[in-house]
């Protein structure tokens, strides 16, 4: 395939949206081909199993069924949208993946590994990233993100769970930054927007190669 996937990863209220939305504008600004997604969802079908999963419909049929749920929504998802953009070259930002169904399925959900990685082989048919960001901060910090964006709102059931759950979400994506460091980068979430942005950008740079000229060169 020839574009360039790239995933961003990391517990609730950490920066995730925040950051691709500018990372995937400055690569823009630059000429490039950018195609920006979620999971779950990302297509029109997988985006009516993410309802299901985040009303916690799924969950109540146990973490197998949920997981198989979040399979079946990132294959569709990889097949009407990923693949096609990567073989056109773009470069798809995707807002969590494979690394999320690890963290809140395996490392908190209790499902083994074993599973979770053959649903994983199934439902990605080799669109691997070739580049995973993990936004990574203090629980403090993106609770109290997460309570700014709710304004006071309900969260959905993934964002009303406890502090303690956040607190092994976190360090759940820390060890599969440890696990995969050809892939998986771990970067700095705390500080201003701009200047986590910055440091997004010179890992992302670094690790695809891009230099500022390509808006010059097309
Ligand atoms: N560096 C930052 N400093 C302060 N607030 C931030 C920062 N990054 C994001 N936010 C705010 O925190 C909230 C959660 O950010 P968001 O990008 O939605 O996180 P995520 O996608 O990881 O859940 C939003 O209201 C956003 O505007
Ligand atoms: C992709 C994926 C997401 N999720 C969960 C994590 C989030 O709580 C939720 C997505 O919600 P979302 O609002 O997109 O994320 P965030 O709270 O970070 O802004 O789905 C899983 O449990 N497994 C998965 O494989």
């Amino acid at each position: 395939m020839a574009g360039r996937f790239v995933t961003f990863e990391g517990g609730e209220g950490v920066g995730k949206s925040t950051q691709i939305r500018r990372l995937a504008e400055r690569l823009r600004d630059l000429a490039h081909d950018v195609v920006l997604t979620r999971e779950p969802g990302g297509s029109p079908r997988a985006e009516r199993l993410r309802e299901t999963l985040l009303s916690g419909g799924a969950k109540r049929f146990g973490t197998f069924a949920e997981t198989t749920l979040i399979a079946s929504a990132r294959a569709d998802h990889v097949d009407r949208v990923i693949r096609p953009a990567l073989q056109r070259g773009a470069i798809v930002l995707c807002d969590r993946y494979v690394d999320s169904t690890r963290a809140y399925q395996g490392s908190l959900g209790g499902l083994d590994k074993a599973s979770i990685r053959s649903l994983e082989r199934v439902a990605t048919a080799g669109a691997w990233p070739d580049l995973t960001v993990i936004l990574d901060a203090p629980v403090e910090r993106s609770l109290e993100r997460v309570a700014n964006r709710a304004q006071g709102a309900a969260g959905d059931r993934f964002e009303s769970e406890g502090r303690d759950f956040h607190g092994r979400l976190r360090a759940a994506f820390v060890e599969i930054a440890r696990e995969e460091p050809e892939r998986c980068v771990l970067v700095d979430a705390e500080g201003p927007e701009p200047v986590v942005a910055g440091r997004v950008w010179d890992v992302v740079s670094r690790r695809l190669g891009l230099t500022e000229t390509k808006s010059r060169a097309v």
